[in-house]
């Protein structure tokens, strides 16, 4: 009995063996993923506190010494920093597919209702069919073309207004020709009072669309740590994004009613073309808004939500960011009066005496382009491009990218990187001439608008719009600072777009030819 009973616990004793040999010989776990390299992590906010008040600047100096490659922990949120023209390439071309989903983000989530648009939508068939129909909407050549009488209209407007104050808040006045010209093209007319504002200041619809900005790019905890996101409510984010929120659905509630009122419907429909001096009503057929409507009517599943959400993308899209690059391209011309005289030389040389730049004549500008091209590479309108998600795991040179892990792509960085760039803190738009890297998203060293699937789709209108204005500005006007101001600053503001700090004022003197 009891050699039995040793017998027994022998062979217990050697079966517990044998699992534990087993059990380590097949490890049960996943080994860890080699991951980027990276700074060191504090428990909880991880490297929360290393983004700073821009993070494109602060993660350019982490990436300096972890490398263009870099792995980081916000909060919670894994996140991979692509800072050089090849690691963007891997993202934006290798592994496209695998990493152009977007992150819902507590702000973008709200602002578009859920994600129901086409710039913050998860990669997936309604992303692919909201983008189809924004492209044939308000992107193809045929809309494109389309709007250039309001653009030209517009920029004269502008032009007309500044040779009556010749003191001007350019920064400003900019980004109410933008918005303008998105609104007559998407809605039909303008929806803010220029007038009622000192020195170009915007009222109205404008206000709401700086707060929305503000928005965008504020700090939500329940980003990187859900956990905290009871915090928002008390530092009265959540409270500002959902006034934010309310303002924008009267507005869009608002221009939907005009569209669909008999009113409103017959003008559309007789295709009229007054433009009155209120710019009151101003419709030439169809506009997006038209169609967008249309379009919900005919397809079920496209719903009222989804054409406010698309609003919000084009009016995000189309107001901000044109107006920061001229705003930049003309900071940076101020300081560089070598520059600012061959640029408009070249501009009054071929226009002459017509007394303003027409869109026809764009293609002419071979210096400008060269101006709009340096301008971009210096100062990336959206310096950290918008936010992507991988929906798979990947290796990029064979460090392991999981899925579910938040992309940066550091354009801002791109822009100066000297891998990339010879001297590139210099403004030197002669770096362009005769050579053929573009801003059209296949030369990753300059990448304003992205690239790959999510590659902006207003990069067209974005252009065309860029260069006339800053092509009649240069025309229209010599430029010099206040009185009593002797150079420009360069910071910048916070923001998803990277604005100056401090509006950008100067003074026009009218040239003319005789
Ligand atoms: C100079 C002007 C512009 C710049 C620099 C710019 C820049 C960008 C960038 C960097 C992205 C993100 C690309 C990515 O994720 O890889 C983007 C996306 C987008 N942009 Fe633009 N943009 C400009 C003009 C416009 C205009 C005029 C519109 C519309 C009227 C527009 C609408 C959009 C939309 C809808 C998306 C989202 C695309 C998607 O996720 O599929 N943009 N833009």
């Amino acid at each position: 009995m009891a050699l039995t009973i040793i017998l027994l616990a022998y062979l217990l004793l050697l079966f517990i063996s044998l699992f534990l040999l087993l059990s380590n010989l097949i490890p049960s776990r996943k080994p860890a993923p080699k991951l980027p390299p990276g700074p060191r992590k504090l428990p909880i906010i991880g490297n929360l506190h290393r983004l700073g008040k821009l993070p494109h600047r602060s993660l350019h100096e982490l990436s300096r010494k972890h490398g263009p490659l870099m792995f980081l922990k916000l909060g919670s949120v894994p996140t991979v920093v692509a800072s050089s023209a090849d690691a963007a390439r891997e993202f934006l071309k290798t592994h496209d597919l695998d990493s152009c989903s977007r992150p819902a983000l507590t702000s973008s989530s709200r602002l578009s209702y859920g994600c129901s648009d086409v710039g913050f939508s998860p990669y997936g068939p309604q992303w692919r069919e909201l983008r189809k129909i924004c492209i044939v909407e308000f992107f193809s050549t045929k809309r494109v073309m389309m709007f250039q009488s309001i653009r030209e209209e517009e920029v004269e407007r502008m032009i007309n207004n500044i040779a009556a104050k010749p003191d001007v808040n350019l920064s400003a006045t900019m980004l109410s020709v933008s918005n303008d010209i998105t609104c007559r093209s998407a809605l039909g007319r303008r929806y803010y009072d220029h007038d009622g504002g000192a020195a170009g200041e915007a009222t109205g619809v404008h206000e709401i669309l700086v707060e929305t900005q503000a928005m965008l790019g504020g700090f939500f905890f329940a980003d990187y740590i859900p956990a905290l996101g009871w915090l928002d409510v008390l530092t009265g984010m959540r409270a500002r994004l959902q006034k934010n929120f309310s303002d924008l659905d009267s507005f869009y509630e608002t221009v939907i009613q005009e569209h669909m009122s008999p009113t409103t419907a017959t003008a559309t429909a007789t295709a009229t073309a007054t433009a009155t001096a209120t710019g009151k009503l101003q419709h030439r057929g169809e506009d997006t808004m038209d169609a967008l409507l249309r379009i919900q009517k005919d397809a079920n599943h496209i719903t009222k939500e989804n054409v406010k959400a698309i609003l919000m993308n084009i009016f995000l899209g189309g107001s901000d960011t044109s107006s920061t690059v001229v705003e930049w391209a003309m900071t940076e011309l101020m300081r560089n009066p070598r520059v600012m005289k061959k640029a408009q030389e070249e501009v009054r040389g071929l226009v002459r005496t017509k007394g303003k730049v027409e869109e026809s004549e764009l293609p002419r500008f071979r210096y400008l382009k060269c101006v709009v091209k340096e301008a971009m590479r210096l100062h990336a309108p959206v310096p950290l491009l918008v936010h992507r998600e991988t929906m798979q795991a990947f290796k990029v040179n064979g460090f392991d990218i999981p899925a579910g892990t938040r992309v940066m792509v550091n354009a801002w960085a791109i822009g100066r990187d000297e891998g990339s760039w010879e001297k590139p803190e210099e403004f030197n738009p002669e770096r362009f001439m005769g050579s053929s890297v573009d801003v059209r998203g296949h030369d990753f060293e300059l990448i304003p608008f992205g690239a790959g699937r999510r590659i902006c789709p207003g990069m067209h209108i974005g252009l065309v719009l860029v260069e006339l204005a800053l092509a009649n500005l240069l025309y229209a006007f010599d430029w010099g600072l206040p009185e009593g101001r002797e150079e420009i600053d360069m910071e910048e503001a916070v923001g998803v777009t990277t604005h100056r700090k401090s509006a950008l004022r100067l003074i026009a003197t009218k040239w003319s030819l005789v």
